[in-house]
């Protein structure tokens, strides 16, 4: 294996196994330019089979959606077994786990979080995109309490536009809103409108709506198709009536994402609607950072540009995005000469 990794240790330095699920793991590793910890997700071409196809899907998604609560791609890197995705990295982990270790969150707490997961939908469906799989074991926490939803992986870019009925039965039973559970033509905003009030409930209540006790695939389903869950005593009346709106078995009476943005609930001690706009443009790059790469790489400013601008997602598109995550966090920009890459001892 260790000559399959000889591309990506010429970049990174890996540390210990962070996640592992399916035909893919999760290592925690550092960029040696920048210093940045990075997640790198590693897929076994062959394990991945005929699944190759979803994998690229995935890529090309996360390629075009660059956003402050979207888990953002820095690299890919394709051997003859494996394929690298070096992606950014959350060191508070998964937000189910971060939602049980609570018990359960504030409304307020859960309205901040929640208000981060509509503006990053809402700048999904933008750009043509349905999630699909939304849950919170797919949201992951940044060292700054900032949500970023990851795992592409059973997105879809109807052609024709986002309003256009698709039918594959995809996404997580439990999450799966009642018309996919059917296995009729659904629409895929409306059903990552459905999973987001799934999401809420979890964030309120600290446990699925849907799969109460004898959660056996079946009584789940019954209670999703019925639309039925239970609402705790203790849950605030205009809680529950957003969850009604999103809970709603029939898509065409499910509130909107549009209207989710200023819904009264997601305002309630917030004086403007949810910013849904990307704060990172893929195509207004940063100044200083192409100013510093163009110094590091004895190349013109322009020259720079253009070879950010074709976004190869290679060792030069992941260091500009990685200095721009910095500046993002007001560390100073500075590239690391080849003498300093010293390996990192330890991680601080
Ligand atoms: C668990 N944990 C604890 C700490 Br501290 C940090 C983390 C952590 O995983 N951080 C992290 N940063 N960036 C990432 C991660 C995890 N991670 C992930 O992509 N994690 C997903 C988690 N999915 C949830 C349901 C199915 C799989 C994953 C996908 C395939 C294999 C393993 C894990 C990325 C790369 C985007």
């Amino acid at each position: 294996a260790s000559a399959d990794y000889q591309e990506v240790l010429q970049y990174y330095d890996l540390y210990e196994t962070i996640g592992s699920g399916g035909f893919a793991k999760v290592k925690l590793a550092r960029h040696l330019l920048t210093g940045e910890k990075v997640a790198i997700k590693i897929m076994d071409k062959l394990a991945l089979g005929d699944s190759l196809s979803s994998i690229k899907l995935e890529i090309d998604a996360m390629k075009n959606l660059s956003h402050q609560h979207i888990c953002r791609l820095y690299h890919v890197i394709e051997t003859s077994k494996n394929i690298f995705l070096v992606l950014e990295y959350c060191s508070g982990g998964e937000l189910y786990n971060y939602i049980t270790s609570k018990c359960r969150l504030s409304e307020e707490r859960s309205r901040a979080f929640f208000r981060q997961i509509v503006s990053a939908i809402a700048y999904v469906h933008s750009q043509g995109y349905a999630h699909r799989d939304i849950k919170p074991e797919n949201v992951l926490v940044d060292e700054e309490h900032n949500l970023k939803l990851t795992d592409f992986g059973l997105c879809a870019k109807p052609k024709g536009g986002l309003d256009k009925p698709l039918h594959t039965r995809c996404g997580s039973p439990a999450y799966a809103a009642p018309e996919v559970i059917q296995g009729k033509a659904y629409i895929g905003s409306e059903v990552d409108v459905w999973s987001m009030g799934v999401l809420l409930y979890t964030l309120l209540c600290g446990v699925h709506p849907f799969d109460a006790g004898d959660n056996t695939t079946m009584s789940v389903y019954r209670r999703v198709l019925n639309g039925e869950y239970n609402i705790p005593e203790w849950l605030s009346p205009s809680s529950m009536l957003l969850l009604n709106q999103m809970l709603q078995v029939d898509p065409k009476k499910r509130i909107t994402v549009k209207h989710l943005l200023h819904h009264p609930w997601l305002m309630e001690g917030y004086s403007r609607a949810v910013k849904w706009q990307t704060d990172y443009p893929l195509v207004q790059l940063d100044e200083e950072c192409i100013a510093e790469l163009s110094v590091f790489y004895k190349q013109s400013k322009e020259t720079i540009l253009d070879l950010i601008s074709e976004w190869k997602y290679d060792e030069m598109s992941a260091t500009y995005l990685l200095l721009q995550s910095k500046k993002a966090r007001g560390k100073p920009i500075r590239l690391r000469a080849p003498y300093l890459m010293g390996h990192a001892s330890t991680m601080q």
